[in-house]
């Protein structure tokens, strides 16, 4: 293959091929008398603890000196470098990264080499040694630790490996199904039983010993870990943030996405909304919305969005002008109110009805089920115990400031809400409210006497301009109306009851049990229906702390998404390969996806996605893909063993060359 033909570059890539027959014959009857043999501690780590301790296996005589570790081949014992210089290298094309860096050691030892040995030629220095079977341990004791790839390359680079044999029938892909974990990091050795030990080291009898440093021929080789996203700082707990925030996303995602239940009777579609969900039962008690029946419906428009359709039955509209509200309203983007986005009748449900079309906030509940409405006793410490229906002083604060916010966006636009109580407040997210309904009011309640549009500033209370309009009298008392309703709501929170405030020093009396009196002060001065600023007067400080919490929150989401952009890493990576992979044709090569620096992309691809375990099975180890993504897209120094699909060659790649040849060709389909 081309790869191999450039050996002036250093050692990324190692053509394994089938050992000749002399080379089998000598690893057979070497395999025969194990005392001949000689011990693979020594082999791999240069000294065996059990030398002196019954170890049947040969043990050459200790050299006096120790040979010098290379820093930057660590896995590379020293004394055979070289052998390893005889590798041939693989250099990708158009590479983008200075070569990996050699040792001088190495670098001489390159020069040094002669240009005639090539892949062809392996180095035959090893002959003193049995050959390494990477499978022998594996498959001479059934049921022993299979050798994770990581192990096995480190393994083999520790040989300085240059003839590999792949036992016939076996796939060598095979050899490695456990790739779990990040192992690179790790020492270990294996015992005569096959046994795999992350740096400890066992006896012959296969017990571990106990866990010991690694050996010094072995130098421990850290990640590039500073080329990854730095991991976001622990979220701060926040008052707006769920802890289950990703949980609930998909909830939402998953409620989003249900589908109707079979048989509802409902329209296909109106005005380009369809798949229609009722979001409350139509046949159980329904409470009257004025004097109208009302069901709300889950939709999707035309855009694929999810929004709420809230149909007000029997409703016949006398005058067109009644919309002229919803035209208002649908300008107001507030974060505590549910928008409005337009209205419209239709006869699709065989009456004449009002459809009132809001964005959709998936899985909110009401005020009132939230808080109020009777919940199922559960078991706590093994008894029946009814649920605190109790609103926490904090939350309720946090309440009243949106709901006060809410309600002065919509005065300050020269609206009033008209539509303040708890089965109409939602809950969309942790501690957030939104005051949902609004402008239907408006729309039910249009008599053409009071029509004149309200423009902003004219109102009565909140308005600053001089002599007030009939109309604008009329939303004065409507805004002054709202507070009365904002006291009311507060007072039905405070005693989880709707009907509080009819029994006004009750409410009083459980309120200061449980309040501190500020409530209760802002509840009464709601109920005087006082103007707005006032309000906030009264709130104080209040203010800041909502502030803080939220600024928590967005800093809580931003270390969220920092994870999410983790993904757009890999996803990028992912996309990479689709655009090379098995394209049919490039530059009219039809082979140009199989050649070049392609094929170490279809064969790390393998690696990564097409590993079969011992038994032909696939292994669909999620931790092995997104191992293999996050360190191909940090480019590390580490090596893998891609094997070439017909098990004839085996390569030795570094993911940093991996990387640059998903460069280079994805740069050469990117510049057509
Ligand atoms: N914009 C919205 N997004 C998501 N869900 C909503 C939205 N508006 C209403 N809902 C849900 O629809 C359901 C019915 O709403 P509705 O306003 O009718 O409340 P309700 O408690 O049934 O009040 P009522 O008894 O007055 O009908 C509630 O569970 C509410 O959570």
């Amino acid at each position: 293959m081309a790869f191999f033909s450039r050996p002036q570059s250093v050692n990324a890539a190692v053509k394994i091929v089938a050992p000749t027959s002399e080379d089998e014959q000598a690893k057979l009857s070497a395999k025969k008398d194990s005392t001949q043999r000689q011990c693979r501690n020594i082999l791999i780590y240069g000294s065996c603890k059990f030398e002196d301790k019954g170890c049947i296996y040969y043990h050459p005589p200790r050299p006096t000196t120790p040979p010098p570790a290379s820093p930057s081949q660590p896995e590379t014992p020293s004394g055979k470098l070289s052998q390893a210089v005889n590798a041939p290298v693989f250099v990708p094309k158009s590479s983008p990264f200075p070569p990996t860096s050699p040792t001088p050691a190495y670098a001489q030892a390159q020069t040094s080499l002669s240009p005639s040995k090539g892949i062809s030629s392996p180095a035959t220095e090893y002959d003193e040694h049995d050959h390494y079977d990477p499978n022998y341990y594996y498959y001479s004791e059934n049921g022993a630790h299979p050798m994770p790839a990581e192990g096995l390359t480190s393994q083999m680079q520790a040989f300085d490996l240059n003839v590999f044999e792949i036992p016939e029938g076996q796939s060598s892909m095979g050899m490695h199904p456990d790739y779990e974990h990040d192992q690179y990091d790790h020492v270990g050795q294996y015992d005569h039983a096959g046994q795999y030990d992350h740096g400890g080291h066992y006896d012959h009898n296969g017990h571990n010993l106990g866990f010991y440093p690694p050996q010094p021929t072995f130098i421990h080789q850290p990640l590039d870990y500073h080329l990854y996203g730095l991991p976001p700082a622990p979220p701060t707990s926040s008052h707006f943030i769920s802890p289950t925030l990703h949980t609930d996303l998909q909830q939402r995602s998953e409620t989003l996405r249900t589908a109707p239940a079979p048989g509802l009777g409902l329209p296909e579609e109106l005005e380009g909304y369809h798949t229609l969900v009722p979001l409350e039962s139509t046949t159980s008690d329904r409470r009257k919305f004025g004097s109208w029946y009302s069901t709300v419906y889950r939709a999707t428009g035309k855009d694929g969005r999810g929004y709420v359709l809230r149909r007000v039955e029997n409703y016949r509209l006398m005058h067109q002008a009644a919309f002229t509200a919803i035209e208002q309203w649908s300008r107001i983007r507030h974060p505590n109110i549910v928008s409005v986005q337009e209205a419209f009748t239709t006869r699709a449900f065989g009456d004449s009805s009002l459809i009132m079309v809001y964005t959709y906030h998936p899985n909110a509940t009401t005020l009132y089920d939230a808080h109020i409405k009777p919940k199922a006793p559960t078991f706590q410490n093994g008894r029946l115990q009814a649920q605190s229906q109790f609103v926490p002083e904090r939350t309720l604060w946090s309440y009243i400031i949106q709901i006060a916010g809410a309600i002065k966006a919509v005065h300050d636009k020269g609206l009033a809400v008209r539509m303040i109580d708890v089965t109409k407040v939602l809950v969309t997210g942790q501690n957030r409210v939104r005051i949902s309904s609004c402008g239907i009011a408006d729309v039910l309640s249009y008599s053409p006497a009071t029509a004149a549009p309200a423009t902003p500033g004219t109102t009565g209370s909140t308005g600053s301009t001089g002599t007030a309009s009939p109309t604008s009298s009329i939303i004065a008392l409507h805004q002054q109306e709202d507070l009365a309703m904002f006291g009311k709501l507060i007072f039905a929170l405070c005693c989880s009851n709707v009907a509080a405030i009819n029994n006004l020093n009750k409410a009083l009396d459980v309120m200061s049990k449980t309040y501190s009196a500020d409530v209760k002060n802002v509840a009464l001065f709601c109920l005087s229906k006082p103007g707005m600023h006032k309000l906030f007067d009264m709130i104080g400080s209040r203010l800041l702390t909502e502030m803080d919490e939220m600024q928590n929150g967005i800093d809580s989401l931003e270390g969220e998404l920092m994870y999410e952009l983790e993904n757009a890493r890999l996803v990028r990576l992912l996309c990479k390969f689709g655009f090379i992979n098995e394209r049919p044709e490039f530059a009219r090569d039809p082979r140009w996806s199989e050649t070049g620096d392609r094929y170490i992309i279809k064969l790390f691809r393998d690696y990564v996605f097409h590993q079969v375990d011992e038994h032909g099975n696939p292994v669909v180890n999620l931790s092995h893909v997104l191992t293999c993504l996050n360190k191909l897209d940090a480019g590390t120094e580490e090596r893998i063993m891609l094997v070439s699909r017909d098990e004839q060659s085996v390569l030795v790649v570094s993911y940093k060359d991996v990387k640059a040849c998903i460069e280079s060709a994805f740069g050469e389909l990117a510049r057509r």
